[in-house]
């Protein structure tokens, strides 16, 4: 019997042991529509029975107890076991099971690989040249280098137009000389930069002859090979400590007039001749990959974080007895509140809503690729719209129902021991990376505004499937149907918005007022018009997920979750819908939205087994399969460094004196 299926186990907590007897369903079954496939749960929970078997891979303390060298000492520690070992754990050829493997082993803190796999090897995948491939791509691979992707400066991170790096090339050496004029250029953010990687990707400005092309991305050695030391030429080191992530070190970099060859411009795409000839790549924001491949890949990753949350969350729900309801003789699972599962059930669904509607997301990122390799950048547009809302919105209900969690399980979710803290750190940083939300909002704004004034050109027919809504008319809802009919709902509130975001910034261009002003001033309008439109595909996707599930106790308990979904998240919109939706029909939703959180209920903690991560995985005292919380609570706090001695040395150097001193 493993520690992650659904069995029970002797010395589990009476608690949740009812709780899973409880469930309806397999939550094996669960967990093979979680990740994909039966085939991948199951090397997952092989992949963890592997990790558990070496005992080195464990931490060396709870990772809430290490200062920051600690951390990133740790991180480095791990990875040169997880190498030696790394046939017996996965195939390393598979990016899934190596994701699985290093989130297990390394937690949240982040290591010297994270950002190798995540940019580096994928933007030389998609911006290096064949030959460029067979030169670097082997070598990163087989780790003989680790690489980061250094964009963003300590002046500009969205505005990517402002960058100040140059590369300016000289036909008489044919070599690009990188620069960073002002402190404002450094390159600041990058992680794995400050000192673990010895190679980047270095997004700058390519100049030929005084002409600026804009940013391009090359590939530039920054430390040598052998003594890691930084290059002459080369100003590098680590950014300092941050929200999370302080196993990693985030860096900055400067150059000063460092020279590179002429092939080490990333040139899949856009070229330098010899002579310093310019060859246009087939599309202008081709060299924004990367970043569009990270977004694709974020609703799938902010699911997994919510859902890590939930896992404690609920669980702890389920062990932690509080006040009482009818029984006096007995304290309630705090879980048997309706204002707890109100809390926790909303984004146990957004947890799978994220996860499958990133299943899609990615495969059209996948698709693109194919297509893009093949010449064809048609479909860039639209994927950088979908990808850029959807980061925004997955981020930002990811971090509310992180701190949700954290509330919902009281003073302890305060304490490291629940490690919810660390969780949430994580997961909101993806409110900032890959594209400030709020930038990344507005430009699915402005594509959302070109769709209607295509409709408004008479050329409705034009529009892609995922704005063709935009055109339609309401039709009357009856919401005895099901979630198809909160599907109209929301394609209601996000059309109406959409149209009435874009009127503003029309009326207000057409007042006069110029582009730049009159789009400031419709933006509040326009992100939110963004934000419901991303919402009606993660809804839109969730459904059909659900519609395609063959195991019908799998799938009717995630009909159960949709429901959960669908009210709760048009109650959510209610401004929106006002003029859709009479006041008893609001009544109705609401009454349907507390009927199914009393129908989740005994689902709840099978729910999140099912998302099966271990115990070291979850690294939470309050999370525990077992549920045995209070005991282990105990021990934890006596593992703190601080109750290593009775009386601390700052104890007696300070307080004691001024004790006595105030004695006298
Ligand atoms: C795989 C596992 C995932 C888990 C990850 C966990 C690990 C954590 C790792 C964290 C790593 C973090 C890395 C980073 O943060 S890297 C740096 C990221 N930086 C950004 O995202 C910068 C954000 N800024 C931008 O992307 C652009 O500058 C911006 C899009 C905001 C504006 O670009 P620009 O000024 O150049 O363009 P315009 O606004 O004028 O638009 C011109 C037209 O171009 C279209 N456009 C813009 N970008 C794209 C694109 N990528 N693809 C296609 N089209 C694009 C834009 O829509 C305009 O079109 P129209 O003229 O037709 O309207
Ligand atoms: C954990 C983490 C990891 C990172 N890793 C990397 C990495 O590996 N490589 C890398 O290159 N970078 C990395 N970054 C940097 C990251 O990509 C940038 O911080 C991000 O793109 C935001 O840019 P900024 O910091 O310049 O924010 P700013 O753009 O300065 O944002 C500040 C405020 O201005 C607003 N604003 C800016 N422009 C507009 C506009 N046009 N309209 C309306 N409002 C606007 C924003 O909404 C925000 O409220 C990382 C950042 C973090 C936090």
């Amino acid at each position: 019997m493993t520690a992650l299926n659904k069995s029970i186990e002797p010395g589990d907590s009476p608690d949740l042991t009812e709780e899973r007897a409880s469930g309806t369903f397999d939550t094996n079954a669960m967990a093979a529509v979680i990740y994909g496939s039966d085939k991948f749960a199951q090397r997952r929970r092989e992949i963890s029975e592997a990790i558990s078997k070496i005992p080195e891979l464990a931490d060396s303390a709870p990772l809430p107890f290490l200062d920051r060298f600690g951390k990133v000492t740790e991180g480095s520690r791990k990875l040169s076991v997880i190498l030696e070992n790394i046939d017996k754990l996965i195939d390393p050829s598979s990016y899934e099971e190596g994701l699985h493997l290093y989130t297990e082993v390394m937690g949240m803190e982040g290591h010297p690989l994270a950002l190798h796999e995540v940019m580096f090897i994928p933007a030389l995948i998609a911006q290096a040249s064949d030959e460029q491939q067979v030169k670097w791509l082997g070598r990163a691979r087989r780790r003989e280098i680790i690489g980061c992707y250094a964009q963003t400066e300590m002046g500009h991170g969205s505005n990517l137009r402002a960058l100040e790096t140059t590369a300016t090339y000289s036909p008489e050496t044919q070599e690009f000389i990188l620069h960073s004029p002002t402190i404002t250029s450094l390159k600041w953010w990058p992680g794995a930069l400050g000192k673990s990687a010895n190679w980047a990707v270095v997004v700058a400005n390519l100049i030929i002859r005084d002409k600026n092309y804009g940013p391009h991305p090359f590939m530039v050695q920054l430390r040598d090979e052998d003594s890691h030391e930084p290059l002459p030429g080369i100003t590098v080191g680590d950014i300092g400590p941050k929200m999370a992530f302080n196993g990693g070190d985030n860096g900055f970099l400067g150059f000063r007039n460092y020279r590179i060859p002429r092939e080490y411009l990333l040139n899949r795409h856009a070229k330098v001749e010899a002579d310093g000839r310019y060859v246009k790549p087939p599309h202008a924001k081709i060299n924004h990959s990367a970043m569009i491949r990270v977004r694709s890949h974020m609703a799938t990753g902010q699911g997994a974080l919510l859902a890590h949350a939930l896992v404690i969350a609920v669980r702890y729900s389920a062990v932690r007895r509080q006040g009482y309801l009818e029984d006096k003789s007995r304290e309630v699972k705090v879980l048997d509140y309706q204002t707890q599962q109100h809390r926790l059930f909303p984004s146990i669904a957004r947890a799978y809503a994220f996860i499958f509607c990133g299943f899609e997301t990615i495969r059209l990122y996948d698709q693109l690729l194919i297509d893009v390799q093949n010449g064809n950048t048609s479909g860039m547009a639209d994927l950088h719209a979908l990808t850029s809302g959807l980061k925004s919105v997955v981020t930002y209900q990811t971090g509310e129902g992180i701190e949700q969690a954290r509330m919902a399980c009281g003073g302890h979710g305060y304490s490291m021991a629940s490690y919810i803290s660390e969780i949430y750190g994580v997961a909101i940083g993806g409110c900032t990376y890959e594209g400030e939300n709020m930038v990344m909002l507005l430009q699915l704004g402005r594509y959302l505004v070109k769709s209607i004034e295509m409709i408004q050109n008479g050329k409705s027919r034009e529009l892609g499937p995922m704005v063709a809504y935009l055109a339609e008319n309401e039709s009357e809802i009856d919401l005895n149907l099901g979630p198809n009919e909160y599907l109209k709902v929301f394609e209601y509130a996000a059309r109406n918005q959409t149209w009435r975001a874009t009127e503003k910034f029309q009326k207000l261009r057409n007042s006069g007022m110029s582009n730049e002003k009159a789009w400031n001033q419709a933006s509040v309008e326009l992100t939110r018009a963004s934000r419901l439109h991303t919402r009606l595909y993660i809804m839109s996707t969730f459904i059909n997920h659900v519609g395609s599930i063959v195991d019908q106790k799998v799938k009717g308990v995630l009909i159960d979750l949709l429901n959960v979904h669908v009210t709760y998240e048009v109650m959510d919109i209610g401004i929106y819908v006002q003029g859709l939706l009479s006041s008893n029909q609001m009544d109705l939703i609401r009454n349907q939205l507390y009927v199914s959180l009393e129908t989740i209920r005994p689902n709840a903690v099978s729910l999140v087994d099912s998302f099966q991560i271990s115990d070291m995985q979850l690294r939470s005292v309050l999370g525990r399969r077992d549920g045995n919380v209070y005991e282990n609570l105990f021990k934890w706090a006596k593992s703190s460094p601080l109750n290593k001695t009775d009386v601390l040395p700052s104890v007696t150097q300070y307080l004691k004196p001024m004790m006595e001193k105030s004695k006298l």
